[in-house]
């Protein structure tokens, strides 16, 4: 070894000041997570086969483009035409269409099929949950621990009702009293760019719908004031009639109330008239299907677009990343929605109109069961991104869950697509004593049938086809709203004097809340139609995520778009990429793969034209706390940063390999260059998945040679009998690169350092491969049975491998707010104090049980210790092709926990270890042999 050896022991001065806002994977000392790697289809896959690199002039790629547009466009209409998918359990063959294609087997057998082209109609680009606006982290978008939808924010004052042509109101300009302007045409979509403008009283906080056009004659009527004389009668809640009778017939006879009604539209509302009575029957009519589930029909179709789990969906479709809440919106707008199990009461669903509650903050009432508001909810982020929706004619994705109260028709999987949907109406009511804001949905594409409509049934009354809602000018605060209930008009905004009153009729009544169980819709307000300039336009429920450009492109293939799911095009199913070969539906009846053809990424590729690399020692760029010391040496073409932790016995070492070492025949370019030509069994494995309905899987492909490790099922792991070169030749290397190091820490010769460590030599690999934007959390390797020295070859794309102290250490308090016991470390919070008090409450603990156990919940309060926020990074190191990291010591896993992500397409981490096999339970142990590393790398070609 040619070692010259300088050490630098000194303290940097830099700080590491980034700070993560990622969420904790919980570590390993926790308990709290397992990692579970279901194996059983190993071995099946092809390898990634390299493509002759055929691209052509970036001049070629526009002709190219335009060139094969046609023909996508072809195929997507054909797409498109499909009426629907088939479902789980009887997915229908496509394999004629696919023989007219070039369908091609791979030397395992399994069906392929090849890459559409480019499609520009069809082009959705996936939106980065980074740009949401709302509630979500900022950096931990596809994180399904951390995605969350926007269902709720910071509350977002919304735009105020213009007054009618642009004027301002102010409640006090008229006398005249309450006046409906029903007889107005339904609610004009704002022209985009045309936001409504404010009234100048003090006023209402605008809760409702598109604005409308208003003409100055209906003017006078908004500002009058709510006299006694004016107020409508009484509220009864009537009775349902039992005998529907059709839509074509009210429509008719309002259509020649239309002057009646606007003289006075509750005479006809409060009056038992055949029309009255004939809207209550209509009402009947239209909830007839809001039955429990367990009651639905069938639907009259099948989903186009499914998924059986959470994850599944949100991995898929660009329209939905919400892995919690209802609402997906990025960008300042609204994609998505989820309508599950919690509804609200008055939330209603047919074929063309969708109302639901905003999400968040509903509660059980004991005594009704029914679901309730537990506070007042106000316009957030998502009726802000909702609002712009409609400024924009932007329609949302709508999906049901399987326990979705109000959906009309059972739905056949766990979570179905419905289409997309045009928001017509935001509001605010009240339910349980508490406001509640509500949105309304209609149907964009009415021409398209509703596969979730009842079989053998029609809908009730077409959107439309009943006279417009009837519209009034409240005489508090002059905005005009919709009448949403039978029961009465209603004033929907939420500062206003009169919100959700009815007014009485007659002289001596109050205006009165309304019984909430006794509120009935108002048909005309339901079914109502809102015209946009795109109704009937057609958007894919696909996403196109895993449609290569059709050129050989490197880095494409692994992108991040190829570890998102796609939409099955035999089942509709979502299916997540778990394989490193490619897709494989998880529906049992339905037998689709795809394994897009991979296009090498050639190793030198990977060279920084800005850190240019040579075969001198490389410089550094790694970034530690004051609190970390580190000492620099350089060996065998390495530049070795070790760094030690202060109360932590042992070390990290960070070796920087430069040109010499990756360049080395057999060494880290061939062995990323090999890795990408092998299959050496990467898949993403299945985690605990805490709420997630459905499996929930890592965000990394993983596999495991040796000695089973213990998170991941024995059945797992594979011999290195017959290992891929690059699995054996990392054992080899790291094994060597562990006795330089601990030689050097030491002070003992290599020799010395070799009999001792070829007893407990690493026996096991565990390599992971990463796709772009794809990492590993924050987690120890601090199993049990593990022996203190693992370490790990970065190959691709360069890393970022981030140090902190584990929470629990740093704050010394449980999430339950327990002092915890283990002796602190430099760095901690408190940690002059903690220190102080340890002996003590080690003998306490020796001593007496029960006054330890009252002490350890008296220190947090005592020594303010909280429990919330994760420590700052002690230490980044930048991790290039080719460099190794060597952790030593049983305390680093211990106290510290490590993440690391990289930036690029494509990266390969192997990492060894010594696992005891009598730590491994009787199911967990390899039933073959695990050998020792017979390939004896001693670094020597490196001299
Ligand atoms: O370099 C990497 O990607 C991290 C590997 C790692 O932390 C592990 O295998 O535990």
């Amino acid at each position: 070894m040619t070692g010259l050896k300088r050490k630098i022991d000194e303290r940097a001065s830099n700080r590491a000041e980034k700070t993560s806002t990622e969420e904790p994977r919980p570590s390993n000392d926790s308990n709290e997570y397992e990692l579970k790697l279901d194996m059983n289809n190993y071995g099946t896959a092809a390898c990634l086969r390299p493509r002759r690199n055929t691209r052509p002039p970036a001049s070629l790629f526009a002709a190219g483009f335009a060139a094969v547009l046609p023909t996508f466009a072809t195929k997507v209409s054909r797409q498109k035409g499909k009426a629907t998918s088939k479902a789980k359990q009887k997915p229908v063959p496509k394999k004629a269409k696919r023989a007219q294609e070039t369908t091609f087997e791979t030397s395992t057998g399994r069906k392929t099929q090849p890459e559409p082209g480019p499609d520009k109609d069809d082009h959705v680009e996936i939106p980065a949950v980074e740009e949401n606006l709302s509630n979500v982290p900022q950096d931990n978008t596809w994180d399904p621990a951390v995605v969350q939808g926007t269902q709720s924010g910071d509350a977002h004052k919304s735009q105020p009702e213009p007054g009618p042509d642009g004027a301002s109101r102010d409640a006090s300009q008229t006398d005249v009293a309450l006046t409906q302007v029903g007889t107005t045409p339904p609610p004009e979509p704002q022209v985009p760019g045309n936001s409504p403008s404010s009234p100048t009283h003090d006023g209402p906080q605008k809760a409702f719908e598109t604005p409308q056009k208003v003409s100055s004659q209906d003017t006078q009527a908004f500002f009058a004031p709510l006299t006694p004389e004016s107020m409508p009668r009484p509220v009864r809640a009537k009775p349902l009639l039992p005998t529907p009778i059709g839509a074509s017939q009210i429509a008719a006879e309002t259509d020649t109330e239309t002057t009646a009604q606007q003289e006075n539209a509750e005479t006809d509302l409060y009056d038992n008239s055949a029309s009255s009575q004939q809207l209550y029957a209509l009402a009947e009519q239209l909830f007839s299907h809001q039955k429990s589930t367990s009651e639905k029909p069938e639907p009259c179709g099948q989903p186009e677009v499914w998924a059986d789990g959470r994850q599944e969906l949100c991995e898929t479709l660009h329209y939905y990343r919400a892995y919690q809440g209802a609402c997906y919106s990025t960008g300042g707008f609204v994609r998505g929605f989820m309508f599950d199990k919690v509804a609200h009461i008055r939330d209603y669903t047919d074929g063309n109109v969708v109302i639901s509650r905003a999400g968040g903050g509903l509660i059980k009432d004991k005594d009704s069961g029914e679901m309730r508001s537990s506070r007042d909810q106000v316009e957030d982020i998502v009726a802000h991104n909702l609002r712009n929706c409609i400024n924009h004619y932007n329609p949302v994705v709508i999906i049901t869950g399987v326990d979705n109260p109000h959906i009309p028709s059972k739905p056949p999987q766990q979570y179905c697509v419905l289409d997309y949907f045009k928001p017509t109406h935001i509001w605010v009511e009240k339910s349980g004593g508490g406001k509640i804001v509500r949105y309304r949905f209609e149907k964009l594409n009415l021409k398209k049938d509703s596969w979730w409509r009842p079989k053998d049934e029609t809908d009730a009354i077409e959107l439309g086809s009943l006279p417009p809602p009837i519209k009034k000018a409240c005489t508090s605060c002059g905005v005009v709203t919709s009448q949403l209930y039978l029961n009465g008009w209603m004033c929907l905004q939420p500062d206003c004097l009169m919100f959700w009153k009815i007014a009485g009729h007659g002289t001596d009544t109050e205006p009165q809340e309304p019984d909430e169980g006794s509120l009935v819709y108002d048909p005309r307000f339901l079914k109502q139609k809102t015209p946009w300039p795109n109704d009937d336009h057609e958007y894919s429920l696909v996403s196109n995520n895993a449609a290569l450009s059709g050129y050989s492109v490197i880095g494409e293939d692994t992108s991040q778009a190829f570890w998102l799911g796609m939409v099955c095009p035999d089942c509709g199913r979502c299916i997540p990429r778990l394989s490193w070969m490619g897709w494989e539906c998880q529906n049992p009846a339905c037998g689709f793969t795809k394994e897009p053809p991979h296009t090498l990424v050639p190793a030198v590729t990977l060279r920084e034209p800005l850190w240019p690399l040579t075969s001198q020692y490389t410089l550094s760029r790694d970034i530690q706390a004051p609190l970390i010391s580190v000492c620099v040496y350089f060996a065998n073409g390495y530049r070795i940063n070790q760094y030690t932790i202060p109360g932590i016995d042992g070390f990290i070492a960070h070796m920087i390999a430069n040109k010499a070492v990756i360049e080395e025949p057999g060494g880290p370019d061939a062995m990323f260059e090999e890795l990408q030509q092998t299959d050496i069994g990467l898949r993403r494995r299945s985690m605990p998945n805490g709420q997630l309905k459905g499996p929930n899987y890592c965000r990394h492909f993983t596999v495991n040679y040796g000695m089973p490790y213990k998170f991941i099922a024995a059945t797992a792991s594979q011999s290195f009998e017959g290992a891929a070169r690059p699995i054996t030749a990392t054992r080899s290397r790291l094994n060597w690169a562990a006795k330089l190091l601990l030689s050097q820490d030491s002070n003992r010769s290599m020799n010395d350092i070799e009999k001792q460590w070829k007893e407990k030599e690493f026996n096991e690999v565990l390599a992971l491969g990463y796709f772009e934007q794809q990492k590993i959390n924050y987690h120890d390797d601090g199993e049990f049975g593990l022996g203190p020295t693992i370490a790990t070859l970065s190959l691709g794309a360069p890393g970022t491998m981030r140090i902190r102290m584990k929470a629990r250490h740093y704050h010394g308090v449980s999430s339950a707010g327990v002092y915890d016991d283990a002796p602190p470390i430099p760095g901690c919070q408190q940690y002059a104090a903690r220190l102080a008090l340890q002996s003590s409450l080690d003998a306490l603990k020796a001593s007496d049980s029960k006054a330890y156990n009252a002490r350890r919940k008296e220190i947090p309060k005592e020594l303010k210790l909280r429990s919330s926020g994760q420590a700052k990074d002690v230490l980044n190191m930048q991790l290039g092709h080719g460099d190794i990291v060597v952790m030593h010591g049983a305390d680093i896993q211990r106290y510290y926990e490590h993440a690391v992500e990289h930036a690029g397409k494509l990266r390969f981490a192997l990492t060894c270890r010594y696992i005891d096999p009598g730590s491994l339970k009787e199911a967990d142990k390899p039933d073959y042999e695990v050998g020792p590393d017979t390939e004896g790398y001693d670094g020597s070609g490196l001299m």
